[in-house]
């Protein structure tokens, strides 16, 4: 992949597509990793003279205006993190961005509204992506792919647009995927992977592939309760990905084929509703009562999931073990983390929540070997993979 330094950006228009998604409660910026992660390569294009113009996506709006979704707090967060300020247009590709991007002077920033307000952006029609990747490109006379969080998404921002652009990769998408080729070369063994979080349906896809990989998969957070169901278990109220039990199920006979040992919850925090205060209990985990939902996984399983990681020597977990933004139920993220604290395996951490969990519970980032910004990204990567956005950006 090329790099920004064979790029001539003075004077010249320079579309970045960064990763900008960070978690918010209500317009508060709950972790801003990823955006103090996008920002040497934003200055260092604004500081060789480039007119910077920023794009991301923030959640998932399926390309309508949401403005609960609007990037206007993450524009004040990236001014000030960037020590300049920064213009924040208030539309895409439309009368807003065009005249905020013709305003910009040499050593300027500006960021367009989040990419997924237009419905081009993720439409799995070539053609559709393709109108609306003109008009993007259309804003700026060179691209830099740096949002590596979501490199795996066949995105508008992220696939198209490098084709129609002069372009390079951003530091960030450098240095991460520097760090995970090791991973898939020769990783030390024994190799685990720990798995949770909430993207259920979009994560157990990447399971069969990293099946051949692995010596462990230790399955925990949202992920969980689909490999449970599978087993013949309820699961009452928690995530539950129904239309993917066989496929599951699949996994589970592919596994014990391959002998890669699967680790589930032996017990879970079973709560009322999901929320801060409900009332919980520990269960077993085959005996979640029809009406309530697993939030973290339980005492025994931190033990049990601490064990499974204290013989490790490569270590890569993405997803929290429960919803960690709720105190009650980040006893589990935090014996995960503590266990890979306390390990002398290459241990990386991906994704958004889980690196937010981390600094979320004031533990220490230089605990780990490296906390990639990318959690979808960094799974896909491992599974040996062509990432659309990587792919781009090679041509
Ligand atoms: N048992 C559970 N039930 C519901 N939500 C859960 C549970 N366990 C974890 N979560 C939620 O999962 C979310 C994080 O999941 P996600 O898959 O997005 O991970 P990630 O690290 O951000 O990866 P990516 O970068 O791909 O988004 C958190 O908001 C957390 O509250
Ligand atoms: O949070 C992430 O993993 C990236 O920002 C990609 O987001 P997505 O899973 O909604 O495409």
């Amino acid at each position: 992949m090329r790099t920004i330094d064979s790029l001539d950006v003075k004077g010249r228009r320079v579309l970045v597509r960064a990763d900008l998604n960070v978690p918010l409660d209500g317009d508060t910026i709950t972790d801003d990793g990823r955006i103090r992660a996008s920002v040497p390569t934003i200055n260092e294009l604004a500081g060789r003279g480039a007119r910077v113009i920023v794009c991301a996506h923030l959640g998932r709006p399926k390309g309508k205006v949401t403005p609960e979704f609007s990037l206007a707090p993450v524009a004040a967060r990236l001014g000030e993190l960037l020590g300049r300020p920064v213009r924040f247009a208030s539309d895409v590709v439309g009368d807003s961005a065009r005249s905020t991007v013709e305003g910009l002077a040499a050593g300027e920033v500006a960021l367009i509204e989040n990419l997924r307000f237009e419905p081009g952006e993720e439409s799995k029609d070539d053609e559709a992506r393709g109108v609306f990747a003109d008009r993007l490109a259309e804003l700026a006379e060179l691209y830099v792919g740096d949002g590596f969080g979501a490199v795996h998404r066949k995105h508008a921002s992220v696939y198209d647009v490098p084709k129609r652009l002069p372009h390079a990769a951003g530091g960030l998408v450098v240095a991460e995927v520097e760090v995970l080729k090791k991973l898939t070369e020769d990783p030390a063994r024994p190799y685990v992977v720990v798995l949770g979080g909430a993207k259920v349906s979009d994560k157990l896809g990447v399971i069969a592939n990293l099946l051949g990989k692995v010596d462990r998969l230790v399955i925990g957070g949202g992920m969980a309760y689909t490999f449970l169901k599978a087993q013949g278990h309820e699961v009452g109220n928690s995530l539950l990905q129904e239309d993917q039990l066989d496929q599951v199920r699949g996994f589970i006979a592919e596994a014990d084929k391959r002998g890669v040992e699967l680790v589930l919850p032996v017990d879970v925090l079973a709560a009322t509703e999901f929320a801060e205060d409900a009332e919980h209990e520990v269960v077993e985990a085959t005996a979640i009562p029809a009406d309530r939902e697993g939030l973290d996984i339980g005492p025994k399983s931190r033990e049990l999931f601490a064990g499974k990681l204290a013989d490790a020597a490569t270590v890569f977990w993405n997803g929290p073990m429960g919803v960690f933004e709720f105190d009650a139920f980040a006893g589990g993220t935090r014996a995960v983390a503590e266990a890979l604290i306390a390990s002398d395996a290459y241990t990386v951490v991906g994704g958004g929540d889980s690196a937010a969990a981390v600094r979320k519970l004031g533990l220490p980032e230089d605990g780990f070997s490296h906390i990639s910004t990318g959690g979808g990204a960094s799974l896909e990567y491992l599974e040996g993979k062509t990432l659309p956005g990587l792919a781009a950006l090679e041509d």
